[in-house]
């Protein structure tokens, strides 16, 4: 991965100079959702004046929906029409629907324009914002559209979490669960020991749990870049189940990271059917998945009383499946994950599903 990486505060102090270092022209297009233009806008304009940029803001509406054709369209007009050209870079000012749309276009646009990532929520600094997946949705299924572009620059500022809704926060911790999760054990130490100064914000807990995410799928993403190999479909822990819920609440209702958690505790299950993780592994996950708050009205709705097998029929347009059979990205243990690549029946998803569900009755 050749993308530069600043963590600190304030990072976006950083960007005049590191447009110098990678030889790029200070004109930007600065992508913000409504939210973060009303919190960061004034700020990064007046840093963007000071380093000397040329700029234009865009600002698209704060929903999952924004990450769609029509709004790329309606972005590519306004570049058009402010006459922007190769010569420009587009920086990404919000969470992973800004990051993800933003990227979007801007591998797209005139063949592809370099891209800036400035992450502001948890989610974003953690995961969204590494990696150079971009894409839009489709009715027929998440991030169905899309590129590997990776960011030139990622601008990481923890203090912007501090505007954060708290919803958002869980949401992104959900994410930051995966890793420890997936790939190493003594982070989940960390967060069962730390869970309420992490999510309450608190430094240094705060800082080294996005410090110690950053750097997980830093490693994952620098193996596997494509995702070719099956390392970085690990990544896609808990998603298989997780976009299919998306799905259902319509891009809406249910925040990514909720459904990727729901998603997770149906994926524990799964590996545990099978016969990888021991029941004690599992057990510790789902005292852990149990410990964030979720909305229940929404996962009653979109999970509790929804059919299995509607939920496994969302999934039939996963992007890892091999001809017809889903493909699920599973656990040995903690701290172990992998990609199973043979089917599993039906009746297995099923009763993973169904063994889930009481975690969030
Ligand atoms: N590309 C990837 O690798 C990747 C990884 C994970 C998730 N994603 C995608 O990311 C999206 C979810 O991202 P998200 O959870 O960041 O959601 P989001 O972008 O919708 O942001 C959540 C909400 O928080 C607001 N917000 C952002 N920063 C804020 C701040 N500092 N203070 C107050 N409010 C703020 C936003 O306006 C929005 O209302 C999904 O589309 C998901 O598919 C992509
Ligand atoms: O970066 C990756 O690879 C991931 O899988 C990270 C996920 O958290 C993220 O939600 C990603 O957008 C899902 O990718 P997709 O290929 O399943 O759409
Ligand atoms: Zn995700």
């Amino acid at each position: 991965m050749s993308s530069k990486i600043v963590i600190e505060t304030p990072a976006i102090a950083k960007i005049g100079n590191k447009f110098a270092e990678l030889g790029r022209q200070k004109k930007v297009v600065v992508l913000y959702d409504k939210n973060t233009a009303g919190l960061f806008e004034k700020s990064i304009s007046e840093q963007l004046e000071k380093d000397g940029f040329i700029f234009h803001n865009l600002i698209v509406p704060a929903s999952e929906a924004s990450k769609s054709f029509r709004m790329a369209y309606r972005l590519y007009g306004e570049m058009l029409e402010r006459e922007v050209d190769r010569s420009w870079s587009v920086v990404a000012v919000g969470g992973g629907v800004v990051g993800d749309l933003g990227g979007f276009i801007a591998a797209s646009f005139m063949r592809g324009v370099p891209v800036v990532q400035v992450p502001t929520t948890l989610l974003a600094m953690t995961d969204s914002a590494i990696g150079g997946k971009v894409a839009i949705n489709h009715p027929m299924g998440k991030n169905m559209i899309g590129f590997f572009h990776e960011p030139v620059l990622i601008l990481i500022d923890p203090n912007y979490l501090r505007t954060l809704p708290n919803r958002e926060i869980f949401g992104g911790l959900a994410e930051v669960l995966k890793y420890a999760l997936i790939l190493d054990g003594s982070f989940l130490d960390f967060m069962e020991d730390n869970f309420q100064e992490i999510s309450t914000l608190v430094s240094p807990y705060i800082d080294e749990a996005v410090k110690r995410s950053v750097n997980a799928k830093v490693k994952v993403v620098t193996e596997d870049f494509r995702e070719t190999t099956g390392l970085r479909a690990i990544l896609n822990f808990g998603h298989t189940f997780g976009h299919s819920l998306e799905k259902l609440s319509n891009y809406k209702a249910l925040r990514h990271g909720e459904a990727v958690l729901v998603g997770m505790a149906c994926a524990t299950q799964l590996s545990m059917k099978i016969g990888n993780i021991s029941s004690e592994d599992a057990e510790r996950i789902c005292a852990m998945i149990q410990k964030f708050p979720y909305p229940k009205r929404l996962i009653k709705k979109y999970f509790l009383d929804v059919a299995p097998e509607t939920i496994i029929e969302n999934m039939r347009s996963d992007k890892k499946k091999e001809g017809k059979h889903i493909r699920f990205a599973l656990l040995k243990r903690i701290g172990n994950a992998y990609l199973h690549r043979e089917e599993i029946a039906k009746e297995d998803i099923i009763f993973a599903i169904e063994a889930a569900k009481p975690l969030f009755a």
